[in-house]
């Protein structure tokens, strides 16, 4: 793929993210991976989308040093190239400040499975990460913000739970490519309203039966499929 078809590409996933009502003014931002060719697209920093032009996406290398373009990379580029060095799976990055997703990131709580059309996407909860800490906060905050959600996942496979919430940040989704990030990125505010509205009917509401996830997650993805359809 030419960097401008991946700008292309990328520019696009970024205006989906404000036609889903995942975002206001210059909040979120999304990105892809090019592995072959090493390099990462990436929005601009602090440009509305409504101003956004392709040529404006930013072409990094995954040590962040700018390849191609004028403007300065999202505020987040180093949290999106830490997830594509740790994940080798990944093809496209997501972060948000959608309303639901973030208000359970600022309550620090993991969302619980607590129903089929979570099942339907992520085998099990959706984990919210450790709160950084003051050494991290103070060191290389995006990049630790980074390590954090890779911490995560020390012990669970990126591609069974394409989200993740980042204590009293928001959250940061990825997929196959940066469509199906964004494509992540609205269920997961779907998931996340969707489970607020259950405990707040009744804040001791159980998690699903493990028989009943497990059925739901395995038949629409099976043990190795690649995320299954992103649309
Ligand atoms: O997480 C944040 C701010 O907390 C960022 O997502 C901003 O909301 C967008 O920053 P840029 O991508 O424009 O630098």
């Amino acid at each position: 793929m030419s960097y401008k078809e991946l700008k292309r590409e990328v520019f696009e996933a970024n205006l989906e993210l404000q036609r889903r009502n995942l975002v206001i003014y210059t909040f979120g931002n999304v990105s892809q991976v090019d592995r072959d060719k090493g390099v990462v697209a990436i929005k601009p920093s602090g440009v509305s989308y409504d101003d956004m032009k392709p040529e404006d996406i930013v072409i990094v290398d995954l040590d962040n040093t700018i390849v191609e373009g004028t403007m300065r990379p999202s505020s987040d580029t180093k949290t999106h190239t830490h997830l594509y060095r740790a994940f080798e799976s990944i093809g496209g990055v997501t972060h948000t400040h959608s309303t639901y997703a973030t208000a359970w990131a600022q309550a620090k709580q993991s969302i619980p499975c607590l129903g089929t059309t979570h099942a339907d996407y992520v085998h099990g909860e959706i984990t919210c990460t450790r709160e950084l800490t003051d050494e991290q906060v103070n060191g290389d905050y995006e990049e630790e913000t980074g390590v954090q959600i890779t911490d995560a996942y020390v012990d669970r496979d990126p591609k069974a739970a394409p989200m993740v919430i980042v204590a009293g940040h928001a959250p940061f989704t990825w997929g196959k490519d940066a469509a199906q990030s964004v494509y992540h990125a609205a269920l997961l505010e779907e998931i996340a309203r969707m489970a607020y509205l259950t405990r707040t009917l009744d804040p001791n509401t159980a998690p699903l039966k493990q028989a009943v996830l497990d059925k739901h997650y395995l038949r629409k993805h099976g043990k190795d499929a690649y995320y299954g359809q992103s649309k």
